[in-house]
């Protein structure tokens, strides 16, 4: 199978998820995969939740992108995997895992992956979700409050020791690694169609 991978980087909130899950909805199962970054943050079963909770969790090391990169290889080769499941409330993976099948077409998504050059060496197409950082971190605190178990006062704070200074390091230099920059993500319609256009004719031609 002829597979191309599509990465899309960007900062927290910029809408990253929203795009990939726009994507991959107008393909079937059988034409496109996903698979996400976050999914691969190490385990730390060795720490308490209060020590977990203090974890930089947007530095490059945070994650076991060795195991990402084996998993990329592994569908490219046409041999399905079982993506680990990152669970915010703990700050740990949980016991699920998820089987993602070999496809055409598979959407890697997550803050650091064009920080990472052994993972844009296996990429295709290179998207990067630009959004300005008072919208994205709106967005942040609605959705950890609502959605990842989190109080206000822990997100301004993680926001201003970790994830401000690590964006500014490792994700907004990355950003020249892109083919293709979208301002807002998800609800870019014209960036949208031109994405699922691209993925069309990679289907025709597979
Ligand atoms: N263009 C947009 N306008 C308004 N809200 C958006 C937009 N894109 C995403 N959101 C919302 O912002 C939050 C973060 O978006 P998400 O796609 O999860 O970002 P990321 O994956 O980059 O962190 C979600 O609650 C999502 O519904
Ligand atoms: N235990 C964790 C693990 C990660 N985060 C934050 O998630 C952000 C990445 O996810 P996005 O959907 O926002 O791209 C990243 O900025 C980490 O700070 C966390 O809060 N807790």
């Amino acid at each position: 199978m002829n597979t191309i991978l599509i990465g899309i980087a960007g900062g927290t909130g910029s809408g990253k998820t929203t795009l990939a899950d726009k994507l991959i909805d107008s393909f079937g199962d059988d034409e496109v995969s996903i698979l996400r970054h976050d999914n691969y943050y190490k385990r730390h079963d060795d720490m308490c939740y209060e020590e977990r909770s203090k974890l930089n969790y947007d530095h490059p090391d945070a994650f076991d992108t060795a195991l990402l990169c084996e998993h990329i290889c592994k569908l490219k080769a046409g041999e399905q995997i079982y993506m680990p499941v990152y669970d915010y409330s703990i700050h740990n993976r949980s016991e699920e895992t998820i089987l993602v099948k070999p496809a055409p077409v598979i959407v890697l998504e997550g803050i650091l992956i064009f920080a990472e050059p052994s993972l844009c060496d296996l990429m295709d197409i290179k998207v990067f979700v630009d959004t300005d950082a008072d919208v994205r971190i709106l967005r942040r605190i609605i959705r950890d409050v609502k959605e990842r178990g989190r109080s206000l006062d822990s997100v301004i704070t993680q926001y201003l020791t970790t994830v401000k200074p690590m964006h500014e390091q490792f994700v907004e230099p990355s950003k020249r690694r892109a083919d293709i920059i979208i301002p807002e993500g998800g609800e870019n319609i014209v960036a949208l169609d031109m994405l699922i256009e691209r993925v069309r004719k990679h289907l025709k031609n597979k």
